[in-house]
């Protein structure tokens, strides 16, 4: 192991879980013109530096736009398997031993891509990681929010079949203007099914989307959740229910919910004892994966190793691993921190 003696090796080398991860956001440029072509799409972009010059957003919207067009190239079981396996490699070389990644069904099914498709390339790739890389995984569903009742109740029937390879429902896409209350029958049925589930919420909606998400569709957890910051009694509910967040900083700045690093509400989180995670979000998009996400927030908030171990420990604890597995890892956290937190300069 490289020395640890810097704050940079110190959260290259923690165990992390990642838990708000958006295969489709993984798919970087050059992945992407290597399946256009061998599927003989052609794209709106000549090069790999046109494609990241296109990434320029001033809100959530612009984003998606992006994105689902990008996700457009993806096709074939393959696709979805390279894709998969891409991101995997990078998590593994960040030292992520547990991942929760979301796919979105809808993106793919309104085009005529197979649901059976899109689950069995990446339950492929999963499968590969636990085998030779070590990493466990799950995987999370993830409803488009700007679709209606009907399409997601649609897709929730497609998942039957895949109940093993699905622990959790989710929510995303457009948030203002579809709130969770639009998916409330949705998340019932899937709770009846017995799936977990998570939404994001208080990304660019405000705290009412956050109480929507906690009361309506009973989630486990708030995906993004920065302004429930706003309402001081969500915030005592929230902590009193150890709901976690999964916040995605690199994302907040990208999409312009956060102005400044130096705004970004993590340490509050944090310090009003929330338990809050570092996550990466959209990586090929936003400019970062999880190292970066952590190395931005420790620079822009001081953040010390105590933060990060924090952060790290909260990863588990926010996880759907057995409580056994969480156990390991979180003593794993707590043995790196002790053995290396008096070193950094
Ligand atoms: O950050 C996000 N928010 C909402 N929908 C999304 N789909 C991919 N990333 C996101
Ligand atoms: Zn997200």
């Amino acid at each position: 192991m490289d020395s640890i003696t810097t704050i940079e090796t110190f959260i290259q080398h923690i165990p992390k879980a990642e838990l708000h991860l958006h295969i489709e956001g993984t798919l970087e440029p050059e992945l992407m013109m290597k399946i256009a072509k061998r599927n003989e799409i052609s794209l709106d972009y000549e090069s790999v530096d046109e494609i990241k010059k296109a990434y320029q957003f001033s809100n959530l919207q612009d984003f998606l736009d992006i994105y689902y067009a990008g996700a457009n190239v993806l096709r074939h079981e393959t696709d979805f398997f390279d894709l998969t396996w891409s991101y995997l490699t990078k998590a593994h070389s960040q030292n992520i031993v547990h991942t929760e990644i979301f796919f979105d069904p809808q993106t793919h099914t309104e085009r005529g891509v197979a649901f059976s498709t899109v689950i069995t390339g990446i339950h492929k790739a999963l499968e590969k990681a636990q085998n030779e890389l070590g990493i466990s995984s799950k995987i999370i569903m993830s409803i488009l929010r700007h679709l209606d009742e009907d399409s997601a109740l649609e897709t929730l029937k497609e998942a039957l079949p895949y109940k093993e390879w699905i622990t959790a429902i989710g929510l995303d896409s457009s948030e203002v203007g579809n709130p969770p209350s639009k998916f409330a029958r949705v998340f019932e049925k899937a709770k009846t099914e017995g799936f977990e589930t998570v939404a994001h919420a208080g990304e660019e909606g405000d705290a009412g989307y956050v109480r929507e998400a906690i009361e309506i569709l009973k989630v486990s957890r708030i995906d993004h959740g920065n302004r429930s910051l706003e309402d001081e009694l969500l915030i005592k509910h929230i902590v009193e229910n150890k709901i976690p967040l999964t916040v995605c900083p690199l994302s907040n700045l990208k999409l312009k919910v956060v102005k400044e690093a130096i705004d970004h509400p993590l340490l509050k989180m944090l310090n009003r004892g929330m338990v809050a995670t570092v996550n990466s979000d959209d990586p090929a998009y936003f400019g970062g994966y999880i190292n970066e996400n952590f190395l931005a927030m420790s620079e822009a908030l001081n953040l010390t190793a105590k933060h990060v171990h924090q952060l790290s420990r909260n990863s588990f604890i926010a996880s759907f691993l057995t409580q056994e597995e969480k156990s390991k890892w979180i003593r794993e956290t707590d043995l790196y921190y002790e053995q290396y937190h008096g070193r950094i300069e």
